[in-house]
Protein backbone atom coordinates (compact mmCIF):
# COMPACT_ATOMS: atom_id res chain seq x y z
CA UNK A 1 0.00 0.00 0.00
CA UNK A 2 1.30 3.09 -0.99
CA UNK A 3 1.77 6.30 1.95
CA UNK A 4 3.12 9.38 1.69
CA UNK A 5 6.45 8.12 2.99
CA UNK A 6 6.64 5.43 0.21
CA UNK A 7 9.73 5.88 -1.49
CA UNK A 8 9.48 2.49 -3.58
CA UNK A 9 6.45 0.99 -4.58
CA UNK A 10 7.61 -2.19 -6.77
CA UNK A 11 4.39 -4.39 -8.01
CA UNK A 12 4.31 -7.85 -9.55
CA UNK A 13 7.60 -6.96 -11.83
CA UNK A 14 9.06 -9.40 -14.40
CA UNK A 15 11.84 -9.27 -16.26
CA UNK A 16 14.28 -11.53 -18.04
CA UNK A 17 17.34 -11.66 -20.03
CA UNK A 18 16.58 -12.30 -24.07
CA UNK A 19 13.64 -14.15 -23.50
CA UNK A 20 14.43 -16.02 -20.47
CA UNK A 21 12.33 -15.32 -17.61
CA UNK A 22 14.24 -14.31 -14.43
CA UNK A 23 11.73 -12.18 -12.42
CA UNK A 24 8.62 -13.25 -11.68
CA UNK A 25 5.80 -10.86 -10.31
CA UNK A 26 8.09 -9.27 -7.67
CA UNK A 27 6.33 -7.49 -4.97
CA UNK A 28 7.44 -4.89 -2.11
CA UNK A 29 7.79 -1.26 -0.97
CA UNK A 30 10.47 0.89 0.79
CA UNK A 31 9.31 3.61 3.57
CA UNK A 32 11.68 6.79 3.52
CA UNK A 33 14.39 6.00 5.68
CA UNK A 34 14.90 2.55 5.46
CA UNK A 35 17.55 0.06 5.02
CA UNK A 36 15.95 -3.10 3.27
CA UNK A 37 17.60 -6.16 2.61
CA UNK A 38 17.57 -8.68 -0.38
CA UNK A 39 18.42 -11.98 0.81
CA UNK A 40 18.17 -14.98 -1.21
CA UNK A 41 20.71 -17.71 -2.96
CA UNK A 42 22.71 -17.26 -5.80
CA UNK A 43 20.71 -16.72 -9.36
CA UNK A 44 17.53 -15.96 -6.96
CA UNK A 45 17.10 -12.70 -8.87
CA UNK A 46 18.31 -9.92 -6.30
CA UNK A 47 20.73 -8.28 -8.68
CA UNK A 48 18.34 -8.07 -11.40
CA UNK A 49 15.91 -6.60 -9.15
CA UNK A 50 18.41 -3.57 -8.27
CA UNK A 51 19.08 -3.30 -12.18
CA UNK A 52 15.48 -3.46 -13.06
CA UNK A 53 15.03 -0.44 -10.49
CA UNK A 54 17.76 1.59 -12.21
CA UNK A 55 16.22 1.00 -15.52
CA UNK A 56 18.92 -0.93 -17.14
CA UNK A 57 16.83 -3.70 -18.03
CA UNK A 58 14.08 -2.89 -21.02
CA UNK A 59 12.92 -6.41 -20.87
CA UNK A 60 10.26 -6.01 -18.46
CA UNK A 61 6.41 -5.98 -16.68
CA UNK A 62 4.87 -4.90 -13.29
CA UNK A 63 4.65 -1.46 -12.16
CA UNK A 64 7.80 0.49 -10.25
CA UNK A 65 6.54 3.76 -8.46
CA UNK A 66 9.93 5.76 -6.90
CA UNK A 67 8.92 9.17 -5.37
CA UNK A 68 5.28 8.53 -6.26
CA UNK A 69 6.21 8.62 -10.18
CA UNK A 70 6.03 6.15 -12.39
CA UNK A 71 9.24 4.69 -13.37
CA UNK A 72 9.67 0.96 -15.26
CA UNK A 73 9.36 2.80 -18.50
CA UNK A 74 12.28 5.57 -17.61
CA UNK A 75 15.85 5.07 -18.60
CA UNK A 76 18.68 5.21 -16.04
CA UNK A 77 19.45 8.98 -16.61
CA UNK A 78 16.16 10.16 -15.96
CA UNK A 79 15.44 7.43 -12.59
CA UNK A 80 19.08 9.28 -11.45
CA UNK A 81 17.58 12.59 -11.86
CA UNK A 82 14.53 11.91 -9.42
CA UNK A 83 17.12 10.71 -6.90
CA UNK A 84 18.10 7.11 -7.15
CA UNK A 85 21.94 5.16 -7.60
CA UNK A 86 23.14 2.40 -8.20
CA UNK A 87 26.27 0.98 -6.96
CA UNK A 88 27.17 -2.26 -9.26
CA UNK A 89 28.35 -5.21 -7.39
CA UNK A 90 31.73 -5.27 -10.07
CA UNK A 91 31.70 -1.46 -8.27
CA UNK A 92 33.05 -0.12 -11.57
CA UNK A 93 35.90 1.96 -10.68
CA UNK A 94 37.71 3.68 -13.53
CA UNK A 95 41.35 1.89 -13.45
CA UNK A 96 43.22 4.86 -14.71
CA UNK A 97 41.61 7.40 -13.08
CA UNK A 98 42.96 7.93 -9.43
CA UNK A 99 40.18 8.50 -6.86
CA UNK A 100 39.45 11.90 -6.90
CA UNK A 101 38.84 11.61 -10.80
CA UNK A 102 36.84 8.60 -10.24
CA UNK A 103 34.53 11.18 -7.57
CA UNK A 104 34.29 14.28 -10.10
CA UNK A 105 32.75 12.18 -12.53
CA UNK A 106 29.04 11.96 -11.97
CA UNK A 107 27.08 15.17 -12.27
CA UNK A 108 25.56 16.29 -9.21
CA UNK A 109 22.42 15.68 -10.35
CA UNK A 110 20.13 16.98 -7.19
CA UNK A 111 20.60 19.65 -3.95
CA UNK A 112 21.92 17.55 -1.57
CA UNK A 113 25.04 15.49 -3.20
CA UNK A 114 28.05 15.72 -0.65
CA UNK A 115 30.77 17.50 -1.93
CA UNK A 116 34.66 15.84 -2.09
CA UNK A 117 35.11 17.16 1.69
CA UNK A 118 32.33 15.83 3.19
CA UNK A 119 32.63 12.11 1.01
CA UNK A 120 36.26 12.45 2.62
CA UNK A 121 35.08 13.32 5.74
CA UNK A 122 32.96 9.90 5.74
CA UNK A 123 35.74 7.65 4.14
CA UNK A 124 38.95 9.44 5.12
CA UNK A 125 41.03 6.63 4.00
CA UNK A 126 39.76 7.64 0.62
CA UNK A 127 41.60 11.62 1.44
CA UNK A 128 45.02 9.75 1.86
CA UNK A 129 44.44 7.54 -1.81
CA UNK A 130 42.84 11.12 -3.46
CA UNK A 131 45.96 11.00 -5.36
CA UNK A 132 46.33 7.16 -6.16
CA UNK A 133 45.24 5.52 -9.39
CA UNK A 134 42.14 3.21 -9.39
CA UNK A 135 43.92 0.13 -10.10
CA UNK A 136 46.23 0.63 -6.66
CA UNK A 137 43.42 0.03 -4.54
CA UNK A 138 42.03 -2.43 -2.41
CA UNK A 139 38.56 -4.18 -2.53
CA UNK A 140 37.65 -2.15 0.91
CA UNK A 141 39.36 1.50 -0.81
CA UNK A 142 37.59 0.34 -4.08
CA UNK A 143 34.04 -0.46 -2.47
CA UNK A 144 34.28 3.11 -0.49
CA UNK A 145 34.81 4.70 -3.33
CA UNK A 146 32.20 3.35 -5.41
CA UNK A 147 29.82 4.47 -2.66
CA UNK A 148 31.61 7.63 -2.12
CA UNK A 149 31.06 8.48 -5.81
CA UNK A 150 27.30 7.79 -6.23
CA UNK A 151 26.49 10.18 -3.18
CA UNK A 152 27.90 13.34 -5.03
CA UNK A 153 25.25 13.01 -7.26
CA UNK A 154 22.65 14.02 -4.66
CA UNK A 155 20.48 11.20 -4.67
CA UNK A 156 18.96 10.18 -1.55
CA UNK A 157 18.29 6.54 -2.51
CA UNK A 158 20.72 4.52 -2.94
CA UNK A 159 20.70 0.60 -4.48
CA UNK A 160 24.30 -1.29 -3.17
CA UNK A 161 24.95 -4.59 -4.41
CA UNK A 162 26.80 -6.74 -2.10
CA UNK A 163 28.51 -4.30 -0.79
CA UNK A 164 30.63 -6.28 1.60
CA UNK A 165 31.59 -9.04 -1.17
CA UNK A 166 35.01 -10.11 -0.57
CA UNK A 167 35.87 -8.09 2.05
CA UNK A 168 37.79 -8.18 5.44
CA UNK A 169 35.91 -7.95 8.35
CA UNK A 170 36.98 -4.67 9.74
CA UNK A 171 36.41 -2.75 6.40
CA UNK A 172 32.96 -4.97 6.14
CA UNK A 173 32.04 -3.39 9.83
CA UNK A 174 33.66 -0.05 8.55
CA UNK A 175 31.05 -0.38 5.32
CA UNK A 176 28.00 -1.40 7.91
CA UNK A 177 29.03 1.79 10.23
CA UNK A 178 28.70 4.22 6.97
CA UNK A 179 25.46 2.53 5.52
CA UNK A 180 24.03 3.39 9.34
CA UNK A 181 25.40 6.93 9.66
CA UNK A 182 23.61 7.32 5.90
CA UNK A 183 20.46 5.78 7.84
CA UNK A 184 20.49 8.01 10.47
CA UNK A 185 20.85 11.14 7.63
CA UNK A 186 17.97 10.07 6.08
CA UNK A 187 19.14 7.83 2.81
CA UNK A 188 16.76 4.92 1.90
CA UNK A 189 19.01 2.14 1.32
CA UNK A 190 18.19 -1.37 -0.52
CA UNK A 191 21.30 -3.64 -0.41
CA UNK A 192 21.87 -6.75 -1.96
CA UNK A 193 23.40 -9.34 0.51
CA UNK A 194 25.21 -12.58 1.07
CA UNK A 195 26.83 -11.71 4.60
CA UNK A 196 23.86 -11.95 6.78
CA UNK A 197 25.72 -11.04 9.66
CA UNK A 198 26.00 -7.64 7.91
CA UNK A 199 22.28 -7.90 6.91
CA UNK A 200 20.68 -8.22 10.10
CA UNK A 201 23.18 -5.61 12.01
CA UNK A 202 22.03 -3.15 9.35
CA UNK A 203 18.64 -3.39 8.03
CA UNK A 204 15.01 -2.59 9.00
CA UNK A 205 13.42 -5.14 6.90
CA UNK A 206 14.52 -8.36 5.00
CA UNK A 207 12.83 -9.99 1.54
CA UNK A 208 13.25 -12.92 0.81
CA UNK A 209 13.89 -14.15 -3.17
CA UNK A 210 14.04 -17.40 -4.14
CA UNK A 211 13.85 -18.34 -7.89
CA UNK A 212 12.29 -14.79 -8.99
CA UNK A 213 9.62 -14.19 -6.29
CA UNK A 214 9.36 -12.45 -3.15
CA UNK A 215 8.56 -15.89 -0.60
CA UNK A 216 8.87 -13.83 2.45
CA UNK A 217 9.79 -10.71 4.47
CA UNK A 218 11.11 -10.28 7.73
CA UNK A 219 11.51 -7.35 10.01
CA UNK A 220 14.56 -6.78 12.23
CA UNK A 221 12.57 -8.33 15.65
CA UNK A 222 11.25 -11.45 13.15
CA UNK A 223 15.08 -11.87 12.38
CA UNK A 224 16.26 -12.05 15.92
CA UNK A 225 13.67 -14.27 17.42
CA UNK A 226 13.97 -16.78 14.26
CA UNK A 227 17.16 -16.58 12.03
CA UNK A 228 16.38 -20.37 11.29
CA UNK A 229 13.55 -19.30 8.94
CA UNK A 230 16.20 -17.11 6.81
CA UNK A 231 19.03 -19.53 7.21
CA UNK A 232 16.55 -21.96 5.83
CA UNK A 233 15.73 -20.21 2.83
CA UNK A 234 19.90 -19.72 2.15
CA UNK A 235 20.25 -23.38 2.67
CA UNK A 236 22.52 -22.66 5.73
CA UNK A 237 22.52 -24.64 9.34
CA UNK A 238 21.38 -27.75 7.19
CA UNK A 239 24.73 -29.18 6.27
N1 LIG B 1 23.20 -10.39 -18.29
C1 LIG B 1 22.56 -11.57 -18.15
N2 LIG B 1 22.21 -12.30 -19.22
C2 LIG B 1 21.55 -13.48 -19.09
N3 LIG B 1 21.21 -14.03 -17.90
C3 LIG B 1 21.54 -13.35 -16.81
C4 LIG B 1 22.22 -12.09 -16.85
N4 LIG B 1 22.42 -11.64 -15.57
C5 LIG B 1 21.87 -12.59 -14.77
N5 LIG B 1 21.34 -13.60 -15.49
C6 LIG B 1 20.67 -14.78 -14.97
O1 LIG B 1 19.57 -14.34 -14.17
C7 LIG B 1 19.43 -15.16 -13.02
C8 LIG B 1 19.39 -14.27 -11.79
O2 LIG B 1 20.63 -13.59 -11.66
P1 LIG B 1 20.88 -12.46 -10.57
O3 LIG B 1 22.28 -11.97 -10.79
O4 LIG B 1 19.79 -11.49 -10.57
O5 LIG B 1 20.82 -13.31 -9.25
P2 LIG B 1 21.25 -12.94 -7.80
O6 LIG B 1 20.15 -13.36 -6.90
O7 LIG B 1 21.70 -11.54 -7.71
O8 LIG B 1 22.46 -13.90 -7.55
P3 LIG B 1 24.04 -13.62 -7.60
O9 LIG B 1 24.42 -13.34 -6.22
O10 LIG B 1 24.55 -14.92 -8.11
O11 LIG B 1 24.25 -12.47 -8.55
C9 LIG B 1 20.58 -16.14 -13.02
O12 LIG B 1 20.08 -17.37 -13.53
C10 LIG B 1 21.55 -15.54 -13.99
O13 LIG B 1 22.28 -16.53 -14.66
Amino acid sequence: METSTTVLDVRNLSAGYAGNQVLDGVSFTMARGEVVTLLGRNGAGKSTTLKCLMGFIAEKTGSIAFEGQPIARCLPEQIARLGMAYCPEERGIFSQLSVRENLLLPPVLRAGGLSLDEVYALFPNLRERSTSQGTKLSGGEQQMLAIGRILRTGAKTLLLDEPSEGLAPVIVKLIARTVLELKRRGFTILLVEQNLRFATELADRHVVMETGRVVDMLTKGDMHRDAGRVEAYLGMGHA
